[in-house]
């Protein structure tokens, strides 16, 4: 069954700005999803209209079989048995680290003896044992974070929010929290929608990829298909930034407007054709520091160090290429060959394929 499930959503704020748009999606029960998008694009947005803090204009929340906002009517969210867990650890000062965690458990006129107990559960699944006792002031900023899921956890809520809730942690400490949580998550079979600026976070830790843009889905998928497969050029710029540019596709390939760059009809993932937009992922693009005949040659306009692959750009007649580079790493100033490997295209659906322009007068990028 779906732990939560929104159908139409809408929700414009009081000053009339659109937040979100005709959101569907459905969170199945114990799956792990990541919201995404720019800034601004509706995340919080989301994530405060299935926690209750924000009433849909429009459309169902559903969290299981209950109907809990319907345009008409909210349920507020002291009463949607949820657990959130915010970027700044709201934890209070003047309670103990154990009466922090045991707040919904008193709220919820549990028994002292089974706040204990369950307290002192919740803390060992967070990696806290023991600390019932501690002043909150005595605990790193990571330590703090913990407490903050503990008490999300206490009250076995039907599902998980969380807003940043990593993000004001630094590395590595994130990373194994990151690591901690999904682990976590995924043994207490728990339902979580966490939403996140780090792309690269959403990926690694989600089943499933919700990526915003002006309040609206863009696309829903696994981390797997929404690199290889974006739907939109702008989910490929977004998620794995793609070099987009524009032009026409006809028999002989792709041409881009300017007349700079061809790429065989042979690279192209699909078969659509006209005019559009065409995506190449920095992972699909190979840099030759031999400067082999046929191949469009550039020069290395940037280059920064990356574990996997160097982060290489290369500036080919005035249109400039974004390149993930395995082994040797170019240097600022080399001039080097590119070929595309694949690409993706996107027709726009408002045009009409414009004439097909000369090839020969093209650079070919990908022979
Ligand atoms: N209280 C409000 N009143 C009016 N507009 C708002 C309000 N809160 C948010 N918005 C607008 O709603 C849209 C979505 O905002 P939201 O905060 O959900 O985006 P976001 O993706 O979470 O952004 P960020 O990544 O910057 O946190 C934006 O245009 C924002 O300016």
């Amino acid at each position: 069954m779906s732990a939560i499930t929104l159908t139409g959503v809408d929700l414009h704020y009081p000053d009339g700005t659109v937040g979100l748009s005709g959101i569907d999606l459905d969170v199945r029960d114990g799956e792990f999803v990541a919201l995404v998008g720019p800034s601004g694009s509706g995340k919080t947005t989301l994530l405060r209209t299935v926690a209750g803090f924000l009433a849909p204009t429009a459309g169902l929340v559903c969290l299981g079989d209950e109907v809990v906002a319907d345009g008409a009517h909210t349920v507020p969210p002291e009463k949607r048995k949820l657990g959130m867990v915010f970027q700044q650890h709201a934890i209070w000062p003047h309670r103990s680290v154990g009466r922090n965690v045991a707040y919904p458990l008193e709220v919820g006129k549990v028994s002292r003896a089974r706040r204990a107990e369950r307290v002192a559960e919740v803390l060992e699944l967070v990696g806290l044992p023991g600390l019932a006792k501690r002043d909150p002031a005595t605990l790193s900023g990571g330590q703090r974070q913990r407490v903050a899921l503990a008490r999300a956890l206490v009250a076995q809520p039907r599902a998980l929010l969380l807003d940043e809730a990593l993000s004001a942690l630094d590395e590595p400490l994130r990373d194994r929290l990151r690591l901690e949580l999904r682990t976590l998550t995924r043994t207490q079979n728990l339902t979580v929608v966490h939403v996140t600026h780090d792309r690269a976070e959403a990926l690694a830790l989600a089943d499933r990829v919700v990526v915003l843009d002006s309040g609206q889905i863009q696309q829903v998928g696994t981390p797997e298909e929404l690199v290889q497969r974006p739907r939109s050029a702008f989910v490929a710029k977004f998620l794995s930034d793609a070099n987009l540019l524009h032009g026409t596709v006809s028999d002989n390939g792709f041409s881009s407007a300017d007349g700079t760059v061809h790429v065989g009809r042979d690279r192209l993932a699909d078969t659509s054709s006209g005019v559009g937009t065409l995506a190449v992922l920095p992972t699909d693009i190979a840099v030759t520091t031999v400067e082999n005949v046929g191949t469009t040659q550039g020069i290395v306009m940037s280059s920064l160090f990356g574990r996997d692959a160097s982060d290489v750009v290369v500036s080919c007649d005035g249109a400039q290429f974004r390149c993930a580079v395995r082994g040797t790493r170019p240097v600022v100033g080399d001039r080097v060959g590119l070929t595309i490997r694949r690409a993706l295209f996107y027709p726009d659906p408002t045009q009409v394929a414009a004439p097909t322009l000369g090839a020969a007068a093209l650079a070919s990028t990908s022979r």
